[in-house]
């Protein structure tokens, strides 16, 4: 596993949110979000409860259309607005429930509903091998078979069966919604091992964490949302974890985050 902060973030970066609006009726959720996600890094997205972590994901993946502001992917304006375009982009979201099917089996389950078929029959060969070499090429080693029912796997199986049916897809943008937040110690570091691992084959990784622990052992970059405002988006090596924790609770660490007029402005 090779250090986060070693990785400098240079070139396009994959996803790039610029000056993004989303509202609910009359509640304005996120205000004016600027955001870069590299490939061959994870991004950490933290922030309280509320402060919009979801909404911006969910408008990323085509659930929530953004109202104004541009989303770039790969150096490109896109427009998404349904969870085809997104998935027709290269992006993929792990959401907290895993949307497993726990009557049926990992190769299944990694295939739902994108089914390979040859004539009339499914492909279960073609989708086996395409199932072992997509967990081999993430070095998963934690499952004893990929006929094992999902009902059979642990928390952090399962998570690991997510992520790699994530990434089965030629995804470019994975984005992990608390993917270690049900886990133990143990399930916790495979989980985390394998994020790591994502990112070392190329992908750009979204993390969103509340465990501050686990944003810095795995995270390159730490983007703060604050009551629906970007406070920071910047290279972990910044910033100590004290400061994370302010520029969650507070919008600003030190000379980092919304300037103080802004935060007075958000608060009232
Ligand atoms: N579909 C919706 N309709 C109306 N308001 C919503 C909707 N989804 C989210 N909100 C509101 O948007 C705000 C941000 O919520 P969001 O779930 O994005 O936060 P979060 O950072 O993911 O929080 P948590 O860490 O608790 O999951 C909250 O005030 C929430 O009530």
């Amino acid at each position: 596993m090779s250090a986060p902060t070693d990785r400098p973030a240079d070139g396009t970066p994959t996803l790039e949110l610029r000056g993004v609006d989303k509202s609910f009726g009359a509640i304005q959720v996120l205000h004016g979000v600027n955001m870069k996600v590299y490939p061959g890094q994870v991004t950490a997205l933290v922030g309280d409860n509320g402060a919009g972590k979801s909404t911006l994901i969910k408008s990323v993946a085509g659930i929530h259309p953004i109202d104004a502001g541009e989303i770039l992917f790969e150096g490109r304006p896109v427009s998404i607005s349904g969870p085809r375009d997104a998935a027709a982009l290269g992006i993929e979201v792990v959401y907290q429930d895993l949307a497993l099917a726990d009557n049926l089996d990992v190769v299944q389950n990694m295939f739902l509903g994108r089914e390979r078929k040859n004539g009339l029959l499914l492909d279960e060969v073609s989708m086996e091998q395409a199932a072992r070499d997509t967990l081999s090429k993430l070095s998963v080693r934690t499952l004893k078979s990929v006929r094992q029912l999902v009902s059979s796997l642990s928390g952090g199986q399962r998570q690991t069966v997510a992520i790699a049916k994530a990434v089965l897809w030629e995804s470019k943008l994975v984005v992990l919604d608390e993917p270690t937040a049900a886990l133990g110690v143990a399930q916790t570091r495979q989980v985390l091992d394998l994020v790591r691992r994502l990112a070392d084959t190329g992908h750009a990784v979204v993390f969103i964490s509340h465990n501050m622990v686990d944003v810095f052992e795995v995270a390159d970059r730490v983007a703060a949302l604050y009551l629906g405002r970007m406070a920071a988006d910047i290279p972990i090596s910044e910033v100590n974890r004290s400061q994370v924790i302010e520029l969650i609770t507070a919008g600003r660490s030190g000379n980092v985050g919304i300037a103080p007029a802004e935060v007075a402005a958000v608060e009232v």
